[in-house]
């Protein structure tokens, strides 16, 4: 096992023995379901030939069939892919969805292929796991480096495959391939709910409404836009180029601009540029990482100057830094909770998908907002019934759900 994903399953298990739960769930939840690892030929532009490192988690299937998206990326790898499959199995059961939890990935410099190679080396991986992915069993998404195309490649590729169309078989599709217009915002969308429902609770419901924010993706960027929208100022936002910061609040349509353009942020015209990790030492009420992982540890979390965070990005508290951060004050909306306004409205389109009966885009923002909010809500009150902090909170709320699974669906031969 991994050093992160045993990290992360010690994050569970305290907070669920916090909680009472059966001993059993603890048990079964110790390794992953199953774990494929395959080896993938792509052949270059130029003729050569590559051979890529894959892999697809199912952690865990006691709530239902496993969900969790793909991530194409240099640094991916089986212990990443195992504990984004842990989280995903934690934050299906936190939003009372009928998901467990899975996750996939690649080990590859997607970024700098051509549109062909890439098209090619995602047919190639869907072949390669076609066998396992499908609506009652094993339902993919997007993740970082991947996005409504990849989706739309790997539903069409299992179509030909199994000769039938299958669409809920992966959601985070475009619109015209079965995806729901709801679905690319949907995190971001979410994060945002989840600030707005506990700013008080995180302490920044009175503050100047400032915010940073590490990450332009998809989740950042749509993060931003609501944030912006009900009136908080974004003052700092980094991606891998480097810190765009503007102490009166950023034009968010240059940046949107600088980047259709493939450009980074600090292309922006008018803006104090900054190194990349400077994002974390810029002082305003909210950080928001919205990146990578492991980007607040022990050692950086001393340079903080927020109040609070707001995690869009999976796991980018490291868990040697909970306690710092409790020291410091600064209080933290979990992961699990703050970016599953994504799996949320993909569970909405895989409804509709399986149903055949169309939902409008007010009927997604409807459903999404009255969820998040609830869950939000949850995780506050049962904060203060155990006097911890959020993340605890939010891990004893998912572990008491599996828990319910598991004493009603027993747990196997034995
Ligand atoms: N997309 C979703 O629906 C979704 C759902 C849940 C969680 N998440 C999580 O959110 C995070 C971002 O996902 P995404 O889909 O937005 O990815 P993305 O690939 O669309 O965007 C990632 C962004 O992070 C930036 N970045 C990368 N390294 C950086 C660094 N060192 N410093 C600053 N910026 C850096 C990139 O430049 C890019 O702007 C990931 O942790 C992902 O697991 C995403």
């Amino acid at each position: 096992m991994g050093d992160q994903l045993s990290a992360a399953r010690d994050r569970l298990f305290d907070a669920a023995r916090k909680t009472g739960v059966e001993c059993e769930l603890l048990e079964t939840l110790k390794y992953p379901q199953e774990t494929l690892a395959a080896s993938i030929p792509v052949r270059m532009d130029d003729g050569a030939l590559k051979m890529v490192k894959a892999w697809r988690c199912r952690y865990s299937d006691l709530l239902g069939p496993t969900k969790g998206g793909l991530r194409f990326h240099p640094s991916t790898n089986a212990d990443e892919v195992q504990t984004l499959a842990f989280w995903m199995t934690v934050k299906c059961a936190l939003m009372q969805l009928p998901y467990g939890g899975g996750k996939g990935g690649i080990s590859v410099d997607y970024k700098s292929l051509s549109q062909s190679e890439r098209e090619r080396l995602t047919r190639a991986f869907a072949e390669r796991f076609a066998h396992i992915f499908g609506p009652a069993r094993d339902i993919p998404a997007p993740d970082v480096g991947t996005g409504p195309m990849e989706m739309a490649w790997i539903a069409d590729t299992i179509g030909q495959v199994r000769h039938e169309h299958v669409p809920g078989l992966i959601t985070g599709k475009p619109p015209i391939a079965g995806g729901l217009e709801g679905r690319a915002p949907a995190t971001g969308q979410g994060a945002f709910l989840v600030l707005d429902t506990l700013a008080e609770a995180l302490g920044v419901a009175d503050g100047d409404k400032t915010i940073a924010l590490q990450g332009y993706g998809s989740g950042g960027r749509h993060f931003a836009r609501f944030a912006a929208d009900a009136g908080w100022k974004i003052i700092a936002v980094a991606d891998s180029g480097g810190t765009a910061f503007d102490a009166e609040g950023l034009d968010l349509d240059v940046l949107d601009k600088v980047k259709a353009d493939g450009g980074s942020v600090v292309d922006a015209e008018g803006v104090e540029s900054r190194k990349s990790d400077a994002i974390l030492s810029v002082e305003a009420d909210v950080l928001v990482p919205a990146a990578m992982g492991g980007q607040i540890t022990s050692d950086t979390v001393g340079a903080l100057s927020c109040k609070a965070i707001v995690e869009i990005a999976n796991g980018p508290v490291l868990p040697e830094a909970d306690a710092a951060l409790r020291d410091a004050g600064i209080k933290v909306a979990p992961d699990i909770l703050a970016n599953a306004g994504g799996v949320f409205v993909s569970w909405l389109e895989w409804v509709v998908n399986r149903s055949g009966v169309p939902m409008s885009n007010d009927e997604v923002t409807k459903r999404l907002t009255d969820r998040i909010t609830a869950r939000a809500k949850a995780v506050a009150q049962k904060a203060e019934e155990l006097d911890s902090d959020m993340r605890t909170a939010a891990y004893a709320v998912a572990a008491e759900q599996l828990d319910k699974a598991l004493v009603a669906r027993g747990a196997g031969s034995y």
